[in-house]
């Protein structure tokens, strides 16, 4: 997006939105600020849209102070007693790559889209992560909370609802300046009343002396632990938990989905690419077993290109806001006071030609040395950084590693036609591939 390309308008700028807001978009400064001094910058201000959707605060990503320290901390432990991102969550994963890798079968050669397989897939492991178990192919209550979210969403942080954090009246021009409100509080609605009633059931089945099998189980011991002591200081409370589950279910989806969808675009796009992956799975994983996270130290290749998928497919176009927290002396000279809006815009540093010759280039190759071993390279941040960086970022890393070499491993990926699809976005809340078709050959 050149609106926040760097070098048209420095490393930090202010934007008026219509409140000053001010933009980080050079590596070297995200490091200073948003990493050093990361306490001062892990703030997030109240916005007229989460008024709108859950009446103030809640949740993971909107909240702050010590209700969010202790949410997040909780989060990230009941996160790591549920195997979260470890081999519970990689068993899950393959199980549900084997019916993947059927339903693609079926479609025999036909050109498929993969996104509505893809939010099967995606949506049971975080499924399973805050219920407790999966869902069938057959059943459509995950695909119901995909359509609902991305209506939420698509409303979400749109310059225009920013206007409505300084103008509220704003929402009573719906129609003329085409907001979509309605659209936006009706999806919000069933999520929420859907929400309400998995709760009630937990609520009814849950045995406290067990070990918790779910987020769910484990955020109501927790009430039920500080019931006598801390409950509602650290804001464990059953309006929390739903926001929270609504927080982790919508994180957890449409961003994988795209990353994935962005690396088969790649591929099409790219045959060279398509054909170094195959033949470094054929050469050290073979098509006997699945494909498992210990065997990225044998696909450098491949790391590779998902490296450079995470860099140009980057989901978020603009960061979520955050505040300062205090006054902040220094920051690249200037100082902001207490409650200054803040865009820690890591996309920038992606494009940023002083970090990668040809930016706009799809080259996996610059993270490989002479002797062909993967190179990590630390500025590219697709989950953002700082305190308040993606929570679910080795849950999603696994996904989109086990997902995409499950894909290459079982199938030669052609486009549906002679040319392939044009590497396109669609930018809204998130940045995502225009719709395409491809077609699977198996191996
Ligand atoms: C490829 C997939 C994903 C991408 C690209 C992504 C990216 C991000 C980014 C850029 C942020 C904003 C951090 C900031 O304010 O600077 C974020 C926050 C967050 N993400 Fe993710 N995310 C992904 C998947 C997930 C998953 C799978 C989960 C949960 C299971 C998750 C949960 C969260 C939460 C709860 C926050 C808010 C953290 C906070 O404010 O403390 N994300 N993510």
């Amino acid at each position: 997006m050149a609106f926040y390309r760097k070098s048209k308008y420095g490393g930090i700028f202010t934007l008026w939105l219509p409140y000053p807001t001010i933009v980080i978009a050079d590596y070297d400064m995200l490091k200073r600020n948003i990493v050093k001094n990361g306490e001062a910058f892990s703030g997030r201000p109240d916005t007229f849209i989460m008024d709108m959707l859950v009446q103030g605060n809640f949740g993971l990503f909107f909240m702050e102070n010590i209700w969010w320290k202790a949410q997040r901390r909780f989060t990230t432990h009941i996160f790591r007693s549920l195997g979260v991102g470890q081999a519970g969550t990689q068993d899950t994963i393959s199980s549900l790559a084997t019916g993947l890798v059927e339903k693609i079968d079926v479609a025999k050669d036909k050109p498929i889209e993969l996104r509505p397989l893809l939010v099967h897939v995606v949506g049971n492991v975080i499924h399973k992560h805050l219920f407790g178990f999966t869902r069938e192919w057959d059943e459509k209550e995950i695909h119901d909370f995909h359509i609902a979210i991305n209506d939420v969403l698509e409303h979400f942080t749109s310059p225009k609802t920013q206007l409505l954090d300084a103008w509220p009246w704003l929402a009573y021009l719906d129609k003329p300046l085409a907001l979509g409100i309605p659209n936006a509080t009706r999806a919000n609605d069933a999520i929420l009343q859907s929400l309400e009633d998995a709760l009630r059931k937990h609520k009814d089945g849950i045995n406290y002396d067990e070990d918790p099998s779910s987020y769910i189980d484990g955020f109501l011991k927790e009430m039920k632990a500080r019931a006598a002591e801390n409950a509602l200081a650290d804001g464990f409370t059953e309006k929390q938990l739903i926001v929270a589950i609504y927080d982790l279910y919508s994180a957890g989806m449409e961003t994988i989905i795209i990353v994935i969808r962005f690396a088969m675009l790649y591929l099409v796009n790219f045959p060279e690419t398509q054909q170094k992956i195959i033949n470094e799975l054929d050469e050290f994983v073979g098509r006997e077993r699945q494909v498992v996270m210990d065997d990225q130290k044998l696909l450098p290749y491949t790391c590779a290109f998902l490296q450079e998928v995470y860099r140009l497919g980057y989901v978020l176009p603009v960061n979520f806001l955050r505040s300062t927290l205090e006054n902040v002396e220094n920051c690249e000279g200037y100082r902001l006071k207490a409650g200054t809006r803040i865009i820690a815009q890591f996309q920038s540093v992606h494009v940023d030609k002083k970090h990668f010759d040809n930016p706009e280039e799809f080259r996996p190759e610059r993270y490989l040395n002479e002797k062909g071993e993967y190179i990590r390279d630390e500025r590219i941040n697709p989950f953002s950084m700082g305190k308040r960086s993606c929570l679910g970022e080795n849950l999603a890393r696994m996904e989109v590693f086990l997902y995409f070499c499950t894909l290459v491993q079982n199938f030669e990926w052609y486009p549906d036609g002679a040319v392939a699809p044009k590497i396109e976005v669609i930018t809204s809340s998130l940045r995502a591939p225009k719709p395409y078709k491809l077609r699977a050959v198996r191996r």
